[in-house]
């Protein structure tokens, strides 16, 4: 096949290939990875079944996420069509991405705002610093106190497992302007640019782990703190994430303490899983018949299972053993390492980042049923939105922790109890 790319397109064409602009061609190396996705209108000559199409999915506070769709004869004729191209960098070859290859994945696009990481610095983040922490025998370089109460380095190193299979491929593509056009206009969150960008956007493919109507559902688990916050008080009543909801209650009716998702049994894990599953469902499970009932039940108790006592429940707890030994002292103790040496300091902050990285990160659990309930072996369990989190942040987490330990989050009692699994061993 011989084709090329409106407006990217010089005179040379390779057979099989898309001929790319020099300025294209500079602009995929700006990744620094051998092979990058460019995603391009596509021109009237390219076989229509190599196009794909976008379909707003969701947003949350940085990015927004749309479907990829095949081409369809069936499609309205107003429907914009797009063209992922393979580029290799390396031999200068850029070549037409199958549809196959892109219709079980999502585009992750950054919205724009401030303060909030472009999508080839979460690439980038991700594949330098998070995803080696969940390689066999990953060594960490810690900061750990003396018996002098001084700080110095120490290596750490994690047991003989490898987890980076559960980790969502982060896939970079370069985005022509035809397509943020049509991504704006399918998602207004997504912010205009001003005209001062000197650099072309880029959006990440990732697995879609979106559940399918009637064959499958998808709970997501935001780990958060899954230990003790180092600076909480001896006599705390509740855990760092217990406490931030006493603080500041967010969704009441979906809050878990992370410290149960992380050592509760099947039956303290089931009531939450219970009611993810129920409103995937789109049901009130105590007004439905007792087919669907059967079958809510069924994939509750499978998921919660698999959270409590398969490989969710080894995930996390390696996702525990990595928030712990990055930040052991806590954000509050970093003034106190002020006079020591360079390579601590940016160990301490760089090891805080990823920590908070990890405590914000999302569990995505996809299980697929049919009218009797669950289909074995369909559990797909990834983690995703593993930003690595930027250094300007770390003066708002010592603010919020201060604040937490100010306004007696951690040590009051209060009727609103968000039902810390500390607060249950006390009572
Ligand atoms: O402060 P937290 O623990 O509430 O976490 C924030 C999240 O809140 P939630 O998980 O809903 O409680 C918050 O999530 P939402 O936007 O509320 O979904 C963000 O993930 C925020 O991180 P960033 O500012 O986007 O880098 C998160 O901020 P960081 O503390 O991770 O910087
Ligand atoms: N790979 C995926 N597969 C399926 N659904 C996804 C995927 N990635 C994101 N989503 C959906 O889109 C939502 C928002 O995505 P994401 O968490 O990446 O956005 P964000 O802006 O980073 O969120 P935050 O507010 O936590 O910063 C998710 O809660 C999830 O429902």
């Amino acid at each position: 096949m011989e084709t090329s790319t409106d407006e990217t397109s010089s005179a040379d064409r390779i057979h099989g290939t898309i001929s790319l602009s020099n300025d294209d061609w500079a602009a995929l190396t700006s990744l620094k990875q051998s092979r990058s996705h460019y995603c391009v209108a596509r021109a009237s000559h390219i076989p229509a079944e190599l196009s794909v199409s976008f379909e707003y999915f969701n947003q949350g506070g940085a990015n927004a996420i749309f479907k990829i769709h095949s081409w369809s004869p069936s499609a309205p004729t107003n429907h914009q069509y797009f063209l992922f191209v393979d580029a290799n960098i390396e031999d200068l070859l850029a070549t037409p991405v199958r549809q196959p290859k892109l219709i079980d994945k999502v585009l992750r696009v950054n919205r724009g705002l401030e303060k909030t990481l472009r999508s080839e610095e979460v690439i980038s983040g991700f594949y330098d610093h998070v995803r080696p922490l969940f390689a066999p025998k990953a060594r960490l370089t810690t900061v750990v106190l003396t018996p002098r109460a001084e700080c110095t380095l120490g290596p750490v190193s994690m047991p003989d497992l490898d987890w980076r299979t559960y980790l969502m491929d982060h896939q970079g593509v370069m985005l022509h302007p035809k397509v943020m056009e049509d991504l704006r206009s399918k998602c207004d969150a997504i912010c205009r640019e001003d005209g001062t960008q000197t650099t072309k956007p880029w959006g990440i493919l990732l697995p879609d782990l979106s559940p399918q109507l009637g064959s499958s559902i998808t709970v997501e688990v935001k780990p958060k703190w899954l230990s003790q916050s180092p600076t909480a008080p001896s006599n705390a009543l509740r855990c760092r994430t217990c406490a931030l909801q006493v603080a500041k209650p967010k969704d009441v009716t979906k809050y878990v303490c992370p410290l149960k998702l992380l050592g509760g049994s099947r039956d303290v894990v089931y009531p939450w899983v219970s009611g993810r599953v129920a409103e995937q469902l789109g049901v009130d499970v105590k007004s439905i018949g007792p087919q669907v009932q059967a079958q809510a039940t069924d994939i509750a108790s499978h998921l919660a299972k698999y959270i409590s006592e398969g490989h969710g429940r080894d995930l996390l707890r390696r996702l525990e053993v990595l928030q712990r030994n990055l930040d052991q002292q806590g954000v509050l103790y970093r003034k106190r390492i002020m006079t020591t040496s360079q390579e601590t300091r940016h160990a301490f902050d760089h090891n805080l980042r990823l920590a908070m990285t990890l405590r914000d990160c999302s569990l995505y659990l996809r299980i697929g049923y049919n009218s009797s309930g669950v289909i074995p072996g369909t559990i797909d369990c990834k983690l995703g939105d593993l930003d690595f989190k930027s250094a300007d942040k770390i003066e708002d987490w010592a603010i919020k922790e201060r604040e937490l330990l100010e306004s007696g989050a951690y040590t009051r009692r209060t009727n609103d109890d968000p039902g810390c699994l500390i607060t249950g061993r006390l009572l």
